[in-house]
């Protein structure tokens, strides 16, 4: 015995019906089948409406009644042969002149009845199992057509029957015999009282139906046919990787349906679950898809959770006040008050200080139930031992649930730890002695990444999702642009993150596209709208996308002073950018901890030594228990060029040009000829080691002629070329002592110096090529020969690459 129910979408149009034909065709069993119909498609709402419009004299309901008539002929005209079509017609009209009188009725009392709605609702049920049996008849599927409400018994609460067992079960059994190979239609949803008058079975009746009927005949499955292929690990609308769950238990499933995976109404599956009944939740438009198999003693192999759920329009009701501290029966009045005023509590927290107590309620009686609640407490209110109820709306319940979560340590911390790193604040938390949910209350703006958030933490195999807005499209910008669009596919395939650019700036202009920028239309920004940073920064925090990613590649203060923006909504900040970090030692304190205390990542490795693991290979001393006592280095990619060219056969300015033009120099080039490039390096560093330094405290001794750092960038090219013999004055002098020269910085007992010097051949800095930096740590354990770390340290493509490394580095976080 296999007992079958289709849904409204399963019988919403004739193609539908056509494919409960096949799959019912296709069963080839000697078994017998119960088929439970539901109404077509939308039509169950559309009855209701016409009790309600007649009911408040609304004359409209007729021209309703007849489009739903139509919609019933249209149907049984297509699906039946013309020769043999009169008696369902017949029986279609017959059925809606008796609905017609019924709300003819009720549009002259202006009345509507519990019993009279559920006589309206029952017309869906009875007219589309006719139209199934007799297309099925005059196809070869012959069947018999049951009327349930002969059959079911209940008792006369009309919208929400009680159904009587015993009877039900006797009269199912005496009617359905258990040996035979028979086929029945019976319609879902519709019972009737001992009088035999009209009930229905309320929220998923048809599905109770079926249940019933499995129940009764003690069959071997209960199959609910839907227009999904199974309950799913998240919604699919909200996740686009969710993954349907071929197997889960009646718990887990009764939870996940509880938080809003709306494919069955477990609690309707009672009967079934009572005597192990397996049910198989299978999709009538991909009757090869294997579905969900909802039975007891599952065994999930694979991870703790077999779901993520959520429900919205919730609002958090909290009764606090120091007057509740070891005092009994405030939360017996509480949930008596919201009781009485027929409240449902969905979700329930009280702290063990027991200072407060925190309902989650459908957010539509939140007022209903905090005038009822600061009514029933007014006394304690009144004297201050507990404060006015507060209602906190525009939240939603997420919750997380697995059988296996019991006795498994570390759910709950992987959820709350990457919520937490995407800035998802948490406002209640709940979790039974089962173990089997742990939900969370949450702004209802965060609702979709919270989710995205934890099916990547515990479902995706397949990719994490991180989305990237760049700042900056220039020398260092657009080779990052080049480099994450000549990576995005291997790192998909192998590092399991998807890539996805969505917004890129310059100072003109921004361009956003939610689903990622095709890197290869980057000339979409020369038209894009106008750069507005302040825009640019409110629609990365209104996107709310998982994993956000910042990315400053520009040498802008003003771009510098929107990360703690940025750190506040829990997004990451990449910046090569260095202004942020050498401005004054507070703010750059602050900003840290701001990252550190969100959860999320700060990283400008390229700020030393371009794409050089210099700030990383320093923290590793540091976390290590190392300690840094001195750094002296070649910080600088331009001076080092600089000096490494020029030998005074070209100009020391048309030397420094080249060195722009490679892409070495700063924005603005007086930056690095003035030193001012090398202090931010060495007072990064310094302040990285630990120290407490300032941009003033260090100490300049420049080689660059006062009178080329006035003016303008022109004016310090033509002032350079003037102070010629000044630069190589400098160059000769080194030469002849057998040295080079080389712009040092060196950090010790906490003070810091730049300047230009001469190096002799046995140092390690005096074969530095190109435009390579050198760093040598010399700390605690590396004492006498320092850590070294040595190669290019300037250009787009490196410090690009860096700044990428960063990034990926934020994201697997
Ligand atoms: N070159 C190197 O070797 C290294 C560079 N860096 C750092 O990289 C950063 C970028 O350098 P680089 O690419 O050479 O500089 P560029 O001048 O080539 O590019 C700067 C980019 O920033 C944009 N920009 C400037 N101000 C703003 C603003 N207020 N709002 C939006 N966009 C802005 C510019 O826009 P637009 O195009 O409209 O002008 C441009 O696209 C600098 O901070 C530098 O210190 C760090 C390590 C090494
Ligand atoms: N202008 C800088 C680039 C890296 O920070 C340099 O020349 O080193």
């Amino acid at each position: 015995m296999q007992v079958l129910k289709f849904g409204g979408s399963s019988v919403a149009t004739p193609d539908a019906i056509r494919s409960v034909a096949s799959i019912l065709q296709a069963k080839k069993t000697n078994e017998p089948l119960v088929v439970v119909v539901s109404a077509l498609g939308k039509i169950t709402d559309q009855l209701l409406q016409c009790g309600s419009l007649a009911a408040t004299g609304n004359v409209t309901y007729k021209e309703l009644i007849q489009s739903i008539t139509q919609r019933h002929l249209d149907m049984a005209r297509e699906l039946v042969p013309v020769a043999i079509q009169s008696s369902i017609l017949s029986f279609i009209i017959q059925q809606f002149n008796e609905l017609e009188d019924i709300c003819n009725s009720v549009y002259h009392l202006k009345e509507l009845s519990d019993r009279t709605i559920a006589r309206i609702l029952s017309f869906g049920e009875q007219l589309s199992s006719h139209i199934v049996s007799t297309y099925l008849n005059t196809h070869g599927i012959t069947n018999t057509w049951l009327d349930a409400t002969k059959h079911i018994v209940t008792d006369s609460n009309y919208l929400k029957a009680v159904v009587n067992f015993p009877a039900t079960n006797k009269s199912i059994q005496s009617v359905i015999p258990k040996q035979s190979d028979g086929l029945w239609i019976v319609p879902g949803f519709i019972a009737s009282d001992e009088e035999g008058r009209i009930t229905i079975l309320g929220r998923g009746g048809s599905d109770y139906t079926a249940a019933i009927f499995a129940a009764a005949l003690q069959a071997s499955v209960l199959e609910i046919w839907t227009d999904v292929s199974g309950m799913m690990t998240a919604d699919p609308r909200e996740v686009k990787h969710a993954k349907v769950i071929s197997r889960i238990s009646y718990q887990e499933a009764m939870e996940l349906s509880h938080f809003g995976a709306k494919v069955i109404y477990p609690p309707t599956l009672q009967p079934a679950m009572q005597l192990n009944i397996p049910v198989w939740i299978k999709n009538t438009f991909a009757p090869e898809d294997h579905g969900t198999i909802i039975e007891s003693n599952i065994v999930h192999t694979k991870g703790t959770i077999c779901g993520i759920s959520s429900i919205a329009n919730i609002s958090l009701i909290s009764l606090e006040g120091s007057g509740m501290i070891g005092i009994p029966g405030y939360s017996k009045l509480l949930f008596e008050t919201l009781a009485s005023c027929e409240i449902n509590v969905i979700l329930i927290t009280q702290a063990s200080s027991e200072h407060s107590i925190c309902v989650g309620i459908e957010a539509s009686i939140a007022t209903k139930a905090k005038k009822a609640l600061d009514k029933a407490f007014a006394y304690e209110i009144n004297r201050g031992m507990v404060n006015p109820i507060v209602v906190e709306q525009d939240l939603s319940i997420i919750a997380l649930v697995g059988d296996n979560m019991k006795n498994h340590a570390g759910t709950s911390g992987k959820m709350f730890g990457a919520l937490g790193r995407n800035g998802i604040n948490v406002r209640a938390i709940s979790q039974g002695s089962s173990e089997r949910n742990i939900s969370a209350v949450i702004a209802s703006a965060d609702v979709k990444k919270a989710i995205n958030v934890l099916h990547e933490e515990f479902f995706e195999t397949t990719y994490k999702q991180v989305n990237v807005f760049i700042i900056g499209t220039g020398n260092v910008g657009s080779r990052l642009l080049a480099q994450i669009k000549q990576q995005q596919a291997y790192l998909q395939k192998n590092a399991n993150i998807q890539l996805r650019v969505i917004g890129i700036a310059n100072s003109r202009r921004m361009l956003f596209e939610e689903h990622g920028i095709d890197l290869n239309q980057l000339d979409r920004l020369d038209s894009a709208e106008p750069m507005d940073l302040q825009a640019f920064i409110n629609r990365i925090q209104t996107m709310n996308l998982r994993n956000s990613v910042f990315v400053d590649v520009t040498a802008s203060n003003s771009v510098a002073n929107t990360y703690a923006d940025l750190f506040l909504k829990s997004i990451s900040v990449v910046a090569c950018n260095k202004i942020a970090c050498s401005s004054a030692y507070n703010n750059y304190q602050h900003l840290k901890g701001m990252a550190t205390d969100r959860h999320t990542s700060f990283l400008f490795e390229t700020n030393v030594g371009a794409g050089l693991p210099v700030i990383g290979t320093l923290n590793d001393l540091l976390r290590s228990g190392d300690a840094i006592n001195e750094i002296h280095a070649v910080l600088s990619g331009t001076l080092n060029f600089v000096f490494n060219n020029y030998d005074g056969t070209r100009s020391f300015a048309t030397v420094v040009k080249q060195a722009q033009d490679e892409g070495y120099t700063e924005p603005d080039p007086r930056l690095d000829l003035g030193g001012t490039d090398v202090m931010r390096k060495i007072m990064i560093l310094a302040r990285e080691a630990g120290a407490r330094l300032e941009m003033e405290q260090i100490v300049n001794h420049s080689f660059m002629p006062a009178s080329c750092m006035e003016g303008s960038v022109e004016n310090f090219y033509s002032e350079m070329e003037r102070q010629e013999a000044h630069f190589k004055k400098l160059y000769t002098e080194a030469t002849a002592n057998g040295k080079k020269l080389k712009f040092v910085a060196n950090y010790k007992n906490g003070e810091a110096a730049v300047g230009l010097q001469q190096i002799d051949p046995q140092h390690d800095f005096y074969h530095l090529y190109g435009k390579d930096n050198i760093v040598l740590f010399y700390t605690n354990r590396y004492k006498d020969q320092p850590m070294v770390i040595k190669g290019a340290g300037a250009g787009a493509e490196v410090t690009a690459s860096g700044v990428f490394a960063d990034i990926i580095r934020a994201a697997s976080v």
